[in-house]
């Protein structure tokens, strides 16, 4: 059933009377604790090849708005780091909080920035869709960056600007020549453990990749995503979207790795 969100009477800590991977063992997001990881001089750098991407459209299903991309070859993909093979771009989505409390969904020794972007990729070169991929265990790698507040983020407008078209669950727009290199900070210092995808239905199936420096956007372009609603046109009842993140899950022995 897809009527699980981030209410008190669907939220995260009720996901696992219809998800039991919710309790796994390797669940996302985590609490990265820098001081007790290892550098692995065996990580090499992570290489992005965004530049023939064709992002498609930009929609709002209710729990976030999502910028999906052309997967139908490897025109846009991610490789290197602890990827043994070439994933490809998906789509990308945000995560965020409320007016002034904090929304990312992986956490630094505690401390959770405003909001997290995710790219998710596939394994195109093991499985034949992205279904596929989804549910196996080498299937995802999801490239997740830190927003924290500051100035305008002088890119992230052309998404802002494109939000009022997806105000409501359902609504889908065409959103073309995005392409999400410009959202990218300045290192690609990482992260990476093995973990899932944070929202149902809760796969264990995503090689995690988190950037360590974090982009800066404006309250004011963060507040745009709060005027998205997770109810759709014809409702009666109209719901805010936010909040729309999934707390830190237990480590359960799992190693994170740092690049150097
Ligand atoms: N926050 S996250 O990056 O871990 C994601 C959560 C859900 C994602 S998806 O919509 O791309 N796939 C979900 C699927 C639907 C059907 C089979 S898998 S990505
Ligand atoms: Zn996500």
């Amino acid at each position: 059933g897809n009527n699980w969100g981030y209410g008190k009477d669907n939220g995260p800590s009720l996901w696992h009377k219809q998800y039991p991977t919710a309790k796994g063992n390797r669940q996302s997001p985590i609490d990265i604790i820098p001081q007790q990881l290892s550098q692995d001089p065996g990580l090499g750098p992570v290489v992005l090849n965004y530049d023939q991407c064709t992002s498609i459209n930009i929609s709002n299903n209710g729990h976030s708005v999502v910028v999906e991309f052309d997967d139908s070859d490897d025109r846009s993909v991610i490789r290197g780091g602890p990827l043994d093979n070439p994933y490809r771009l998906k789509q990308f989505h945000f995560h965020w909080g409320g007016k002034g409390c904090h929304g990312s969904e992986h956490t630094v020794a505690g401390n959770s920035y405003a909001s997290e972007l995710h790219l998710v990729h596939w394994n195109a070169v093991k499985y034949k869709t992205y279904g596929e991929a989804a549910a196996a265990p080498d299937g995802l790698a999801v490239l997740g960056i830190f927003l924290e507040t500051g100035d305008d983020h002088r890119w992230l407008h052309a998404i802002t600007d494109a939000l009022y078209m997806v105000k409501f669950k359902g609504s889908i727009t065409d959103f073309k020549g995005f392409n999400p290199k410009c959202l990218l900070p300045s290192s690609l210092h990482y992260w990476t453990y093995l973990g899932s995808l944070t929202t149902p239905p809760l796969h264990e199936s995503v090689t995690w990749i988190i950037l360590k420096e974090p982009i800066t956007v404006s309250e004011r372009q963060l507040g745009k995503f709060r005027m998205l609603l997770s109810t759709g046109e014809e409702e009666d009842q109209r719901i805010r979207m936010e909040n729309n993140f999934r707390p830190p899950q237990p480590l359960k022995g799992r190693k994170v790795r740092s690049s150097v």
